[in-house]
């Protein structure tokens, strides 16, 4: 046990039993796998106890298992502690099989290009209410941004939005974020995938048992309590148009009992909600640190919509400068930078190796995006690398399976929330830079206080750590607009603020 076969993927040296569990890194493991890549290439291996992980840092090897033998490479790994927790029924991490295939089909449906277009209108009224609390707040920017994703999926899902940060759903949505990321984050719980056995401590001398059984309550009746507004809503002849209405209405075409449904619904909004707003820190962060960059895509906004009217989605296509720094940020900030990991069903080769069934499969993204032979000083900000060459690589560099959307995944497992987080992107993009400057903050002593660009999150989606910067409406007649859009927008707004509370329909009312 521990030690790897001499036709597997080369790796670290191994120590017996363990292999390379020991070196496995538990923390910013992008950073270690791309440097583990400058040794031992594009391809390798990492042995943790028997378990093979193959980690792939090449655009090339990445469409050939996993976008090519989709039929073999789309399983995910165990995961015991959501089968405690959610019994399993959570997307990103669900085995491949019938359940996985039920869910999928369901979010095909639901998330595809035409039904994403029925939702953009909320889309852009609730960026419109992002561009207005920060004309209000603007020091909250942070949570501004984390209050607009959440909101907008609770309002597409759900047809339930909530105008505040503190607000009751949203809140406990985001106690409930914070204790599943620790507890399926390194070293909460005992290596129970690796070592089985684990399970069947008792509990008494298992307190992770107890915690997960505490989590599984909270989830689950937040779960049920969001497909109770469903229910009474359907009962009582209160349709908003949301897409758990079409699958309450759908049950039985789409197999799905109250669990499933109580679960599908949960996770949209677990996927989509901060992977959104983590990419808008991350965007807010370069264009604040480059204010060249900003002002140069300030005056193609400029000369394309002016300052009499707000950006129009349909404005995205004549902005091929803004186009290049949202492919930047995405480069330079993967939210998955090892995406989610994918496990093979059956042997598979890949180049001279050998990817024995049941290996788990990371994706290097970052390695992929920070590659110096692909990129000229991938360090970097360099939005015009991508209107210089497709992308943006160098001349010469090796462009076989490189493609723009791999930060959304491969090949069965692929986002399927890509529309709906494209749309968003695009809407918020534009809006943020017609509307305002971004700038440094400053100390007391009047000095900028400089944005580090590596003070990143640590865990499975990565973005900036919380940081200061100043955000001023670019013109009195900027922020007009913004006030009367907010103001057009409410009643919209209203068709989604049927289940409000008092107080939160008196702060909507007050705002
Ligand atoms: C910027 C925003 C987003 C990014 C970067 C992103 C990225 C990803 C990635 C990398 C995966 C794993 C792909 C793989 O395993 O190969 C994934 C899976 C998933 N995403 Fe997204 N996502 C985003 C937004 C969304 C949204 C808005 C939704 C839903 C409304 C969503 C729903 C899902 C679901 C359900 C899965 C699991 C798919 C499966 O395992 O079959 N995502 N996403």
């Amino acid at each position: 046990m521990g030690s790897r076969r001499g036709d597997l993927p080369p790796g670290p040296p191994t120590v017996p039993v363990l292999g390379n569990a020991h070196i496995f890194p538990t923390k910013q493991a992008h950073v270690q796998f791309t440097q583990w890549a400058k040794v031992y290439g594009d391809i390798y291996s990492l042995m943790v106890g028997d378990q093979v992980m193959v980690i792939l840092s090449n655009p090339r090897l990445v469409q050939e298992l996993l976008d090519h033998r989709t039929a073999t490479t789309s399983d995910r790994p165990p995961v015991h502690i959501l089968d405690v927790i959610a019994h399993g029924l959570v997307v990103p991490m669900m085995r491949y099989g019938e359940l996985w295939k039920d869910f999928r089909r369901v979010l095909r449906e639901i998330l595809s290009r035409e039904a994403c277009a029925r939702h953009l209108p909320i889309q852009r009224a609730e960026a419109t209410q992002l561009m207005y609390d920060l004309l209000k707040q603007p020091e909250n920017f942070f949570t501004d941004i984390r209050r607009y994703s959440s909101s907008t999926i609770l309002s597409a899902v759900f047809g339930l939005r909530c105008p505040r940060y503190s607000d009751s759903y949203i809140s406990r949505f985001f106690t409930v974020q914070r204790d599943l990321s620790f507890i399926v984050g390194p070293g909460a719980i005992p290596p129970v995938d690796i070592f089985p056995v684990l399970k069947y401590v008792p509990e008494r001398w298992a307190s992770w048992k107890t915690m997960a059984k505490n989590i599984k309550k909270v989830h689950r009746k937040l779960w049920y309590d969001l497909l109770d507004v469903i229910e009474k809503r359907v009962v009582e002849g209160r349709r908003q148009g949301c897409l758990m209405e079409d699958i309450w209405d759908n049950q039985e075409q789409f197999n799905f009992n109250r669990e499933k449904m109580a679960y599908i619904g949960s996770n949209m909004l677990e996927a989509g909600s901060d992977t959104t707003s983590m990419f808008l820190q991350s965007f807010i962060a370069f264009i604040t640190a480059h204010p060249e960059v900003q002002r140069r895509a300030q005056a193609e906004i400029d000369d394309v919509i002016g300052p009499s009217r707000s950006p129009s989605f349909e404005d995205w296509d004549s902005l091929p400068y803004l186009q290049a720094i949202v492919k930047e940020v995405h480069r330079l900030r993967p939210i998955t930078p090892s995406l989610i990991p994918h496990r093979t069903t059956a042997d598979e080769r890949l180049d001279q190796y050998m990817i024995p069934k049941g290996s788990t499969v990371f994706v290097n993204v970052w390695g992929i995006n920070y590659d110096p032979a692909a990129f000229d000083e991938p360090e970097k900000f360099d939005p015009d690398r991508f209107l210089r060459s497709e992308f943006g690589t160098r001349d010469g560099a090796d462009d076989t399976g490189r493609r723009h959307d791999l930060v959304f995944g491969c090949g069965r497992r692929f986002c399927p929330g890509m529309e709906f987080a494209t749309n968003s992107l695009r809407i918020n993009t534009m809006n943020l830079l017609w509307a305002f400057n971004f700038g440094l903050a400053k100390d007391d002593a009047g000095k900028p206080i400089p944005i580090d660009l590596n003070d990143m999150t640590d865990g499975l989606l990565l973005t900036q750590n919380p940081y200061k910067c100043v955000v001023e409406p670019r013109s009195q007649r900027h922020a007009d607009i913004i006030r009367t859009n907010y103001a057009a927008a409410r009643g919209l707004f209203a068709q989604f603020e049927q289940e409000l509370t008092p107080d939160e329909k008196k702060y909507v009312e007050e705002w």
